[in-house]
């Protein structure tokens, strides 16, 4: 599949000094839903902002659509929706007119048909004529969407774009990405809740401290990394696990009612009929058992937290 936006060699040093974003390269395929996550700080607002000709680059080459983002501002510009991480509207306004105003501002032509298209899509038709202060939260939301689509947009950036809406509209938005994307548009979101990476990314690309550390396919990144545990419900309390089975993959909870083996799926053999050998031999009886997958919540904090060792620290 090709590249919609292709980015190399991406650094950023703020004036403070500070190096925000450090070597990136990453292409984005046509038709993806990609997933950049990352901790505070890590850099995903920053280059956000320099594929949109927010901020400027301190060295590298980005091309969206083939458009270079500093040589050919208007034309990568123009091909891009973003939905920024603030809430930045004027609340006088109503929502139909500050639509209107931003697809003008990318020199379109008006269209009655499309913009109440998204309107209708983003369930504020209703609502077109109300002033944006008047609305909810989420539906303020839903307009900073409208805004980003309404000059007909081949990508769009999702910053952050279910913080701090509730369980309901989350589902909707997500609802929403899916079917854009069904439509053709190419999706990059950012986003703290892994939950929604999970649920519907493509693709999966983690940043820390400015550089990036990863970026695979959701469910090869799952697969690969995505350690499987079976949890053993005790019969007995176990106050310490017997020297032979010290070595094994093994963890007892606080109160020895459950131990936890951990295994790879992706192994000839996950060791489990030998363990329940073990068991036995020692006498250690269950009563129930559970298997689980680690989610990629668990993936991403054990990534980034092996990033921040001591050693990577004083590598900086
Ligand atoms: N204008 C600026 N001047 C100096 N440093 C900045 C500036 N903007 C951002 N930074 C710093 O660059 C780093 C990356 O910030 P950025 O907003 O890109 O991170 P982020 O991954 O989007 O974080 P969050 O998840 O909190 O939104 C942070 O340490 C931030 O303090």
């Amino acid at each position: 599949m090709s590249a919609i936006i292709s980015v190399q060699n991406l650094n950023k040093i703020y004036e403070s000094g500070f190096q925000a974003l450090n070597d990136v390269s990453l292409d984005i395929r046509r038709g993806e839903i990609f997933a950049l996550l990352g901790p505070n700080g890590a850099g995903k607002t920053t280059m956000i902002s320099i594929i949109c000709g927010i901020v400027n680059p301190s060295s590298g080459l980005v091309t969206a659509d083939g458009h270079d983002i500093i040589d050919d501002f208007r034309a990568a510009r123009s091909k891009i929706g973003l939905v920024p991480q603030e809430l930045c509207t004027d609340g006088f306004e109503s929502v139909i007119s500050t639509v209107n105003f931003s697809r003008g501002l990318f020199g379109r032509p008006p269209n009655k048909a499309y913009i109440e298209k998204i309107l209708r899509q983003l369930s504020l038709w209703e609502k077109r004529d109300a002033r944006i202060m008047t609305l909810s939260g989420g539906m303020k939301r839903r307009v900073m969407i409208a805004k980003a689509l309404s000059h007909e947009p081949e990508i769009l950036f999702l910053d952050e774009p279910t913080a701090g809406v509730d369980v309901e509209l989350r589902r909707d938005m997500w609802d929403m990405v899916r079917d854009l994307r069904k439509r053709g548009v190419t999706i990059i979101l950012t986003t703290h809740y892994i939950e929604e990476a999970e649920e519907m990314a493509d693709r999966i690309g983690v940043i820390s401290r400015g550089k990036l550390i990863l970026v695979e396919e959701k469910d090869a990144l799952m697969e690969k990394l995505g350690q499987k545990q079976l949890r053993l419900q005790l019969q007995k309390p176990l106050l310490e696990l017997p020297e032979e089975l010290k070595s094994y993959p093994l963890s007892l909870t606080h109160n020895g009612l459950e131990l936890i083996y951990h295994f790879d799926t992706t192994g000839d053999q996950t060791g489990i009929a030998d363990l329940f050998q073990r068991l036995n031999e020692h006498g250690i009886d269950y009563k129930d058992i559970q298997s689980k997958q680690r989610s990629l919540e668990e993936i991403f904090v054990s990534l980034v937290t092996e990033r921040a060792t001591p050693a990577t620290e004083a590598a900086e």
